[in-house]
């Protein structure tokens, strides 16, 4: 019997909501027999099993080798498992749960607007005896944000749950935490410095190197997963346009297409004949089926040059999935694999 490959999936409120959707969307619906059950599984793969853990345990299980893969956020990941040789970050971006770590201060503080007033101010406080407290849950990532600014004076702070109220309450000075639409910041009377993001963070896909190596059963698993991911996180870039255009012939339909090089399609258009369902009419106009595939942002601009050339009825469908030569996210990891022998 082979081992199954062991994914860490949050166990709980938002997190755990976004990831199911973000996986249900790529094809690996994730089924858990109930809320109370920390173990589940995703129909169609017999050989994973799925944990269910809290967010920032999902980044210790993939660093000790008791998870194989895990989703968890970005800003966990770079907290806790840093400088873990066995964590591999497959995917960085998996394109939820967005969310930056921040530098905030009072909103009264009116003379600190930047990180280098910052520095000036935890200079000013040393001379009066006192240090800059900063309270957060990112230690590491805080520490290391505010030495490279040139913020040499202060104290962190550890603090669990409603830090946003830690100046108020006066056991710190500012903080850093994570915001993402800035509510939390503001209701605190609190204000973001310039130049004070940390970091940008958002769910990514990790795994354990130490025991996807040597396991080839798990690693085919961990493909399915990595490969069908990253082919659905690509359907966001691309549209698939389908017009029907009249032309003389397939060649001068082709050339028009393709003379806005930029909406032409991946490689050019697939332009393919359209037989009339009241009988051919000798002579005249022909219509051709038109197919390409543009980046999203160049939608609108594709549409225009196919009216442009006279198509109506345009349709726009985004693929499943687009899958390239080869998956890039597992073409890393068997390096990072290879690494570590
Ligand atoms: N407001 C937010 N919007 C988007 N992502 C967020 C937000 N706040 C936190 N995150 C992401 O979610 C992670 C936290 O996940 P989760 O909410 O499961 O844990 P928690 O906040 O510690 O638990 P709880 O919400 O029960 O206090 C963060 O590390 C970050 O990656
Ligand atoms: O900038 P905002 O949109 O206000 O979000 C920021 C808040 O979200 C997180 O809390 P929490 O974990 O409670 O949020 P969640 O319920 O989304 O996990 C974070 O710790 C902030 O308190
Ligand atoms: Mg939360």
């Amino acid at each position: 019997m082979t081992e199954p490959l062991r994914l860490a999936l949050s166990s709980k409120g938002a997190y755990e909501e976004a990831t199911m959707r973000f996986l249900e969307r790529a094809g690996l619906s994730v089924w858990r027999p109930n809320p109370r059950q920390y173990v589940g599984r995703i129909s169609g793969l017999p050989n994973v099993e799925v944990l269910f853990q809290r967010t920032e345990d999902i980044v210790h299980k993939v660093v000790d080798g008791s998870a194989d893969l895990g989703i968890t956020g970005y800003d966990l990941v770079a907290e806790h498992g840093g400088d873990a040789p066995n964590l591999h970050v497959v995917i960085e971006d998996l394109g939820f749960r967005r969310c930056e770590l921040v530098l905030a201060v009072p909103e009264g503080w009116l003379d600190i607007t930047t990180v280098a007033d910052l520095a000036d101010l935890s200079v000013d406080l040393r001379r009066t005896g006192r240090t800059l407290r900063v309270a957060t849950k990112f230690p590491n990532l805080t520490r290391d944000f505010l030495y490279r600014h040139g913020v040499n004076y202060f104290s962190l702070v550890d603090a669990h749950g409603a830090l946003e109220a830690a100046p108020t309450l006066g056991y710190a000075d500012i903080i850093a935490d994570l915001s993402e639409t800035g509510v939390t910041l503001r209701d605190n009377r609190l204000r973001v410095l310039d130049g004070g993001v940390i970091l940008r963070a958002q769910a990514c896909l990790i795994a354990s190197r130490r025991t996807l190596r040597d396991q080839p059963a798990k690693l085919e698993a961990a493909r399915t997963i990595i490969e069908l991911s990253e082919a659905r996180l690509r359907t966001r870039q691309f549209r698939l346009i389908t017009a029907n255009v009249q032309g003389e012939s397939a060649e001068a339909v082709a050339q028009h297409v393709i003379s806005q090089m930029e909406t032409a399609g991946e490689q050019g258009p697939t332009i393919a004949d359209i037989y009339p369902k009241h009988g051919t009419v000798d002579g005249g106009p022909r219509w051709f089926g038109v197919t390409i595939i543009v980046p999203a942002h160049l939608l609108l601009p594709a549409v225009d040059h196919l009216r442009r050339a006279g198509s109506s009825g345009i349709t726009v469908t985004s693929p499943d999935y687009v899958f390239d030569a080869c998956s890039p996210a597992y073409e890393r990891l068997l390096r990072s694999l290879e690494e570590c022998r």
